[in-house]
């Protein structure tokens, strides 16, 4: 059974808002995700702080907290324009808000002074390296301006919240809440990326390994495994057959029917021979209307013996796309020698199948071997 490789829920909502073109690119992916995560955070925190400030006695700092909500909430419209720009806008927001926060209530003393962290995290998570040292120097400099400012008599509001302790508290476990969940969340959406990255890449190796039309092997993978299975026998000793099968009279086929239907006769006998060769054995397309089997641990006779039961089974079949009519498979088999290369091995299947196409069809014929073939 496929594992389900499909992101979670929440992501699949949250991609509502990540414009196609985006998601198309893996990275830039996770960066908008990033982003998004911004905003819900951002969105959720601002209104929780506006309370806390109603509550401590200091409207205004609340209203600006409540400010902040509808152009943090707009930020995901502008992905659309470009993630660079959805992101300095976010990171914008909240640091004027916080710039407005600071100036009120404390100046370099201000719970709040800890948040300008989250400008370069956030830039950080939502667009790279370059984006979080531009943030974090604006932020140094905004706190060393506000430092300053105040060291220089620059008039701060006297703002007394009514618990500023409270303030603290919130304050402090707002933000260790915050890079929590900040850092739970990146690794959710880089765990969804190196997912899909798996899927595409286990994609692009089946094309790459197996045949479009019948799902066996392609001639490639075929022949890169005839390899490593005549390295295996010749290291672990043990037989190995060849097996080449060709579907008889097929041009008749393609000219009576047409070729699709020629295609669907070409992958049924190939989902014949899968469904009935061994978990160790390999069933490859080598040409257009020719497979390669590779019979592993298999004796000649016993490769024979196989051969013959799937030589029946097809001339058995009556396909309803022939209109019942039989189609047959010849086959040349040879048991693969350590004293030869594979290409060999193959040459004396090829033999022996021309063999069996010479003598009549629908059967089976068994190589010479190499000694044998050079004496006659
Ligand atoms: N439909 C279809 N036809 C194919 C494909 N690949 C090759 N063919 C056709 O298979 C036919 C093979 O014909 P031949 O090599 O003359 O052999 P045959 O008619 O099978 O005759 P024997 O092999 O001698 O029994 C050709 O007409 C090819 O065009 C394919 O992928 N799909």
């Amino acid at each position: 059974m496929q594992p389900d490789t499909r992101p979670s829920p929440f992501f699949r909502r949250m991609r509502r808002f990540i414009p196609p073109a985006i998601q198309e690119n893996p990275v830039r992916l996770m960066h908008a995700e990033n982003i998004l995560f911004g905003c819900v955070m951002a969105g959720s925190i601002a209104p929780v702080f506006g309370l806390l400030y109603l509550y401590l006695g200091d409207p205004a700092t609340a209203w600006l907290c409540f400010a902040a909500i509808p152009p943090i909430l707009a930020v995901p419209l502008l992905l659309g324009r470009g993630i660079a720009l959805a992101r300095d806008a976010l990171i914008a927001v909240i640091f004027l808000l916080l710039l407005g926060i600071c100036y009120r209530v404390g100046g370099i003393s201000s719970p709040s002074i800890i948040w300008f962290s989250m400008c370069s995290f956030i830039a950080m998570l939502g667009g790279g390296l370059r984006a979080a040292l531009r943030w974090a120097i604006l932020s140094v400099l905004a706190v060393l301006g506000i430092y300053a400012a105040q060291k220089s008599g620059f008039p701060f509001p006297a703002v007394q919240v009514r618990d500023m302790p409270l303030l603290q508290l919130v304050s402090t476990i707002g933000i260790i809440c915050s890079v929590g969940l900040d850092i739970f969340l990146f690794e959710k959406s880089r765990t969804n990326l190196v997912r899909e990255l798996n899927q595409a890449m286990h994609a692009v190796q089946h094309l790459a390994t197996h045949d479009e039309l019948t799902g066996v092997f392609n001639r490639r993978e075929i022949l890169r495994l005839a390899e490593q299975e005549k390295h295996r026998a010749e290291r672990h000793g043990g037989d190995f057959c060849i097996c080449l099968i060709d579907i008889d009279h097929f041009k008749a086929i393609n000219d009576s029917f047409g070729h699709g239907i020629g295609d669907q006769v070409i992958r049924e006998i190939a989902c014949a021979m899968q469904s009935e060769v061994r978990k160790t054995d390999h069933v490859g397309r080598y040409g257009g209307e020719e497979f390669l089997m590779l019979l592993t641990s298999t004796s000649a006779d016993a490769a024979q013996a196989f051969a013959e039961r799937i030589r029946q089974r097809v001339a058995a079949a009556r396909l309803p796309l022939l209109e019942a009519k039989p189609v047959t498979i010849s086959m040349g088999i040879a048991a693969f020698r350590p004293d030869e290369t594979v290409a060999q091995a193959i040459a004396r299947a090829d033999e022996a199948l021309y063999r069996a196409k010479w003598e009549g069809r629908n059967r089976i014929e068994m190589a010479l071997g190499m000694r044998e073939r050079s004496a006659a």
